[in-house]
């Protein structure tokens, strides 16, 4: 998996501020959201575009345009949901699938409880975002059965990223031949013994829609 951890001091300022226990939920949805729009112009940077021309009020201008079949979003619910808005405001077009995933706090496996994305994926660019990738079981999950449908284009956003999880994508996907991206703002130490990112920012569901 191609990793890009998103260098820039306005990254890491909210960033830090979203990893302060004291920030309520109003203000982590607010971040979560400015964040992922920084990430998305890095993860987007391989966005297919075809070739224009336009009229200028001057002249004629080459330019470009999104491709189509245009680029399909996928948020990991719960914590997902919090990144979609984000993706959505920077690619209006893009269709939206949904995948509802949850990670068994006991075996840290994780369990498919939702799937509405189309049939079929070939030749489609797709952006899944969760916000935390752990021990990775969810986000390969996710992407084998985004592969299963024929996706062959995969970027993820994440708002953390462990190197345990990295690991676990690199192992899973070892044999595969079709490339995977990972855009994060953050690469942290590891995890905890309860498979939380340390010292990461919590349980990211929580934190922005509260404990269910
Ligand atoms: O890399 P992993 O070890 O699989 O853990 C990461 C997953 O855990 C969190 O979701 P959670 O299962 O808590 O569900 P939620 O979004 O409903 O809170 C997070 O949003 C990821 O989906
Ligand atoms: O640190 C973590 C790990 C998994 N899920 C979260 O929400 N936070
Ligand atoms: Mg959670």
């Amino acid at each position: 998996m191609e990793t890009l951890v998103v260098d820039h001091p306005l990254v890491a300022h909210k960033l830090t501020a979203l990893r302060d226990a004291g920030t309520d939920s109003p203000t982590f949805r607010r971040l979560a959201d400015e964040l992922v729009t920084l990430l998305a112009y890095e993860a987007t940077r391989h966005v297919r575009v075809t070739e224009l021309t336009v009229e200028t009020p001057v002249a004629t201008a080459r330019g470009v345009r999104l491709a189509q079949p245009y680029p399909l979003v996928v948020p990991i619910l719960r914590a997902g949901l919090g990144m979609l808005e984000g993706m959505t405001r920077l690619l209006p077009t893009a269709e939206v699938g949904f995948l509802g995933m949850i990670r068994n706090e006991t075996t840290l496996k994780a369990e498919t409880y939702a799937t509405r994305l189309p049939d079929d994926l070939s030749g489609r660019q797709v952006y899944v975002v969760d916000p935390m990738l752990a021990t990775g079981g969810t986000l390969a999950a996710a992407i084998q059965f985004l592969f299963e449908r024929g996706a062959d284009d995969v970027t993820a956003l994440c708002l953390l990223a462990a190197p345990e999880g990295i690991a676990h994508m690199d192992e899973v996907f070892s044999g595969s031949d079709r490339p995977i991206r990972l855009v994060t703002a953050a690469l942290d130490e590891r995890l905890n013994e309860h498979g939380y990112i340390v010292p990461g920012l919590g349980d990211a569901g929580d934190r922005l829609y509260g404990v269910v």
